[in-house]
């Protein structure tokens, strides 16, 4: 069985992560938190919630990463590229789930994969990357006629903005539109901003209480719209999508893969 490692393990998702690890029967190797959190030197199967698991919470990166076969991120870009950059010189398998990744950052991450096996994915359901695969081909078929919108909502504790999925989808649709995301992707409208183009995608985010996740794809047409949305209930098929990632990338070949490789959706 696979020895895994949560970082962020304190957190939402890291929590959670434990929990679907332990229910996966996998082994809880490692638990990292930031120095100078509250529950590091706790058990981190009390702190999740599924007894005790005697796994300390450790601040020490180094020490976690070196007893694990996979490290499973979800913090933040910058603690998962110094976790890559870490997993590198262990020779180490790791799973990044963290989103806000600049265009430069995931350029890093993909230099810093060449060594590991790496899987990084703004979104682990089932569910969601299904969609990316209909919005390929949805966008394929209705062509320049509809103008796409994409609408996300999130908790209020979220940091990044739009999410990580809401931009996938945007690059989805761009790639399939024959259009460049970066030059199409239009996250403000204020004042007199003029008349929507054709290309642009717009992106809007809602943060308000509880909210897990929901994105909703709009194709505006003339006279019909087609909506593709995901709602998620809980943060679980995330977490149980992380486990499928670690249990599918240890032993693979160095290089960065995403939730569409490990789910064989490509
Ligand atoms: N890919 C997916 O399927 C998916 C799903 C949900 C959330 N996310 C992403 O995962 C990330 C985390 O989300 P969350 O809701 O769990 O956030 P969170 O703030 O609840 O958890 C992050 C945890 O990381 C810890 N942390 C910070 N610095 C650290 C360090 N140096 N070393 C170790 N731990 C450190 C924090 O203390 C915190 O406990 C976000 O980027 C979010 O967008 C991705
Ligand atoms: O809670 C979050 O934060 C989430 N982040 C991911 C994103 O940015 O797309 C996935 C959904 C939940």
């Amino acid at each position: 069985m696979i020895k895994i490692a949560v970082c962020g393990a304190a957190g939402r998702m890291g929590q959670r992560i434990i929990v679907a690890a332990v229910e996966a029967g996998c082994t809880i190797s490692g638990a990292l938190e930031r120095p100078g959190h509250p529950q590091v030197g706790q058990d981190a199967g009390l702190i999740a919630g599924c007894g005790q698991l005697g796994v300390a919470i450790s601040d020490d990166l180094n020490a976690v990463v070196e007893g694990c076969d996979v490290l499973i991120d979800f913090t933040t870009p910058k603690i998962s590229l110094k976790n890559l950059e870490v997993c590198g010189l262990k020779k180490k398998s790791i799973v990044i789930g963290s989103t806000g990744f600049t265009p430069e950052e995931r350029a890093l991450a993909a230099e810093l994969a060449k060594d590991i096996p790496a899987v990084l994915a703004p979104n682990m359901s089932v569910g969601v990357n299904v969609c990316f695969k209909m919005l390929k081909d949805l966008a394929k078929t209705l062509g320049d006629d509809f103008d796409v919108e994409i609408v996300e909502l999130h908790h209020n504790k979220k940091k990044d903005s739009p999410s990580g999925t809401a931009v996938r989808m945007g690059e989805v649709v761009a790639e399939a539109l024959g259009r460049d995301y970066n030059q199409v992707a239009n996250y403000h409208r204020e004042g007199i901003c003029g008349e929507r183009t054709k290309e642009e995608i717009g992106m809007q985010t809602v943060r308000g209480g509880d909210i897990v996740g929901e994105h909703t794809v709009y194709f505006i047409g003339m006279g019909e719209r087609i909506e593709i949305s995901h709602r998620a209930m809980s943060r679980d098929m995330f977490s149980r999508g992380s486990i499928r990632a670690a249990k599918w990338i240890v032993g693979k070949q160095p290089g960065l893969y995403d939730m569409q490789d490990v789910l064989g959706l490509k």
